[in-house]
């Protein structure tokens, strides 16, 4: 436990440090590896985020999005994540982590089985798939059903190449990933030895 706290702590602090440079360039090749997975559905709803928090951008990839894909952000409803389209000048509201959110009633939002594809923001990945988040939880809860079911929807972690890591081994409620894009490279996770 100390161990993901530490690990969080320290990944977080390397994410914030990606020089801005590095980032422009880093949002348009997450988008090209994005787009090229050979699994992109063509017709949908595909979860996105607001990047924050030192968070490889996600804009490229939404303006690019090919066009029977609907962009859509999550939003916080009870314990799990609900979501709802959003385009850009679209309102919206800060959720209790300062996270914008699309205003509109979390109750009858779009929820996890209405995804074709979930991109998910990540502390550190490693090789198996395997997925460090914030800490709360959220999409392991949302998407526990992927533990014993196949895609859709498809999860896939977004992230610089430099959060990859070693990982304590996963908890029972982890949710491993179906391939994590970096801004150079796609990541189809290896069987655990
Ligand atoms: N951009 C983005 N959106 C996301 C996530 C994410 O990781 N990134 N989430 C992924 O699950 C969900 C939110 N999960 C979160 C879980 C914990 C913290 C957190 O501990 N934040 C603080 C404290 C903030 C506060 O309470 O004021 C921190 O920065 O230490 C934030 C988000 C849904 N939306
Ligand atoms: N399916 C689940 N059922 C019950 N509790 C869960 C489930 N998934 C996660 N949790 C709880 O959430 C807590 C945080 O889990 P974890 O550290 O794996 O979060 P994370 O994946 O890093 O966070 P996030 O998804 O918000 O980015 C765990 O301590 C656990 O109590």
């Amino acid at each position: 436990m100390t161990d993901r706290i530490d690990l969080r702590r320290r990944l977080r602090a390397q994410r914030r440090e990606t020089p801005a440079g590095a980032r422009i360039a880093a949002a348009d090749g997450l988008a090209r590896e994005l787009l090229a997975l050979p699994l992109l559905p063509t017709r949908g709803y595909v979860a996105g985020y607001w990047a924050g928090d030192g968070e490889i951008g996600l804009h490229v990839f939404q303006l690019r999005l090919p066009a029977g894909l609907v962009y859509c952000l999550p939003i916080l409803h009870g314990d799990i994540l609900h979501f709802a389209p959003w385009r850009a000048g679209d309102p919206l509201v800060t959720n209790r982590y300062g996270i914008p959110e699309p205003d509109v009633e979390p109750a009858s939002a779009l929820t996890a089985v209405d995804m074709a594809l979930v991109v998910t923001p990540l502390v550190g990945f490693d090789r198996h798939g395997q997925r460090l988040g914030m800490g709360g939880g959220w999409y392991d809860r949302t998407f526990a059903f992927r533990r014993t079911s196949s895609p859709p929807p498809l999860l896939v972690g977004a992230a610089f190449a430099s959060q990859e890591t070693t990982l304590p081994p996963p908890a029972h409620w982890d949710v491993p990933l179906d391939a994590i894009c970096t801004e150079s490279d796609t990541v189809i996770p290896t069987a655990r030895p």
